[in-house]
């Protein structure tokens, strides 16, 4: 039924009606502008760095990036650049130290075709170098000096921020390969839930780190037992707010190059004649040594005796379990003045939580197909792998994987049970414990090593405090006040229309 005198009150609600549309639509007009203004991509601030990992055997030029506004949080560097230095190590030029410098030229160069120039400038540039030096270092120092002010020369020419060339102790070598891997793991600076779950099954919140170079090697990892039993293996880390009692060793000689040298110099000790039938290479495998320059090596220099030949012929026999033996023999473990030791009287507390494996580690393991994660293999399976690997014929070795360089490909064999031997003679890890063991190449787009948490460390990257943060992002705090803005005005508005039902809505009406 229609109630006269209705048709004016009808106009005026509709024309209320129409306004409030009108007000609507241009509100969420504006909603839609200012949230595409807002959230319009920034001109990107991208800051650079640049480290130079000198090792024993060849050198590696890395560049990093980060968000210049971001740089204290964790996992935002990232490594966009590697480049190999061709040639040998820095450590390989003692006799002709003026030429380590320019070795560098071709990497540094393509450094600066990745960094913007720009920013070349502001770029800091770090050179370490380790054991490989250490080693040169203590056979003859004037020649590692000159080695160094050499490759200082060339890249302070360099048009970047030259902040030092120097020799790493294996302490740092240690320490940074451990806050390298857990910067990139997340593990400093955990969610919520993250930290929740580590707290109730009492899970380790770090990793531990295995570094295997070709003259050193490095063991770091947490250790709730680190009593002050050595104080030499102990260091102590406040990071994004958190105390972290850190355990590390380096041996030095005990890189895998330089472990295969020690052999060989115990070998040397007891043979008769010229050849020697080494079970650690190939059946069918041979390789001359120079008996002149052998025990001029730190390394070998206490082995040092009178032999009647200037040459070794050495033929390989391929005999895993054979090598084994002869390898278990540079692990001396007769004496511990501490608790608990790994070898050579090194105090080691008990092993605890996960660990990376990476550098040579993952190398060996990689190409031996003993990396498979997430589920890490038993440790019976890798030895039986590495066995028949051993067994394999040199001449077939070499034409299934005739790709790889001789140098690698002849001395899988013995770097696999040299790893082995390390880990389980040496660190005594066993069948259960080794499925702790994650052999690592990268982690998301950066190698693991030691050069991205030496970065971190000199540009003060990592702060010791947690930064003072506002609980929601931006965003997040935005878009909750909308939310709860329009949760407001709808119950008003709801609220306004449940005690002023306009006529327009009273039953009848229509
Ligand atoms: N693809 C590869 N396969 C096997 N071994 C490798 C490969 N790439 C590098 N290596 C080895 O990894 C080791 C790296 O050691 P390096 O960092 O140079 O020495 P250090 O850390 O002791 O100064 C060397 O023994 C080198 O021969
Ligand atoms: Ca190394």
């Amino acid at each position: 039924m229609l109630v006269t005198g209705t048709k004016p009150k009808m106009s005026s609600t509709r024309t209320i009606l129409l306004i409030l549309g009108f007000l609507s639509t241009l509100a969420v007009i504006a909603l839609i502008a200012v949230a595409v203004t807002q959230n319009k991509p920034l001109p990107r601030n991208i800051k650079y760095g640049i480290v130079l990992d000198a090792g024993s055997s060849h050198t590696n030029l890395y560049v990093y990036e980060w968000p210049a506004e971001k740089e204290n949080d964790t996992g935002v560097v990232k490594q966009v650049e590697v480049c190999k230095v061709e040639g040998p190590g820095i450590s390989g030029y003692s006799h002709a130290t003026e030429e380590a410098g320019p070795s560098l030229a071709q990497c540094l160069q393509q450094a600066k075709e990745v960094i913007p120039s720009a920013q070349h400038k502001e770029t800091p540039v770090y050179l370490g170098a380790t054991a490989g030096m250490r080693l040169l270092r203590l056979q003859n120092k004037s020649a590692a000096d000159k080695v160094l002010s050499s490759v200082e020369n060339t890249l302070r020419l360099a048009p970047f921020n030259f902040q030092g060339a120097r020799i790493i102790t294996g302490q740092e070598e240690g320490a940074y390969g451990w806050i390298t891997i857990n910067y990139l793991l997340g593990n400093f600076k955990q969610s919520g839930w993250k930290k929740l779950l580590h707290s109730l099954t009492s899970l380790s919140e770090t990793s531990g780190a295995l570094d295997l170079g070709g003259a050193s090697t490095q063991i770091t990892f947490v250790s709730k037992d680190l009593s002050l039993e050595s104080p030499e293996n102990q260091l102590y880390f406040r990071l994004y707010g958190k105390d972290y009692q850190v355990y590390t060793h380096s041996f030095l000689c005990y890189g895998k190059d330089q472990a295969l040298q020690q052999k060989l110099a115990r070998d040397l000790q007891t043979v008769e004649s010229s050849s020697l039938l080494d079970p650690c290479f190939h059946q069918g495998y041979q390789r001359t040594i120079n008996i002149s320059d052998f025990f001029k090596n730190p390394c070998t220099s206490d082995k040092k005796k009178e032999l009647p030949f200037r040459q070794l012929y050495i033929e390989g026999e391929g005999d895993y379990q054979k090598c084994r033996e002869n390898i278990q023999t540079l692990f001396n473990k007769t004496h511990c003045p501490y608790s608990s030791c790994s070898f050579n009287g090194i105090y080691l507390p008990p092993l605890q939580g996960d660990f990376g494996a990476f550098s040579a580690f993952y190398f060996v393991m990689n190409f031996l197909n003993l990396t498979s994660e997430p589920h890490p293999l038993a440790l019976n399976k890798v030895t039986s792998t590495i066995e028949s690997f051993c067994a394999r014929p040199w001449q077939e070795v070499k034409t299934a994987y005739h790709h790889i360089k001789e140098k690698y490909l002849s001395e899988y064999c013995f770097s696999g049970a040299y790893i082995l031997s390390l880990l389980e003679n040496g660190y005594e890890f066993t069948e259960e414990n080794w499925q702790m063991i994650h052999f690592l190449g990268k982690i998301g787009s950066s190698d693991a090593g030691w050069t991205l948490g030496y970065m971190l460390n000199l540009t003060n990257m990592i702060p010791a405090e947690e930064p003072a943060e506002p609980p929601l992002s931006h965003g997040s705090y935005v878009g909750l006040m909308v939310l709860c803005s329009l949760v407001l005005v709808s119950v008003l508005l709801f609220a306004w229309l449940l005690f002023h039902k306009p006529k327009c809505l009273q039953k009848g009406i229509v």
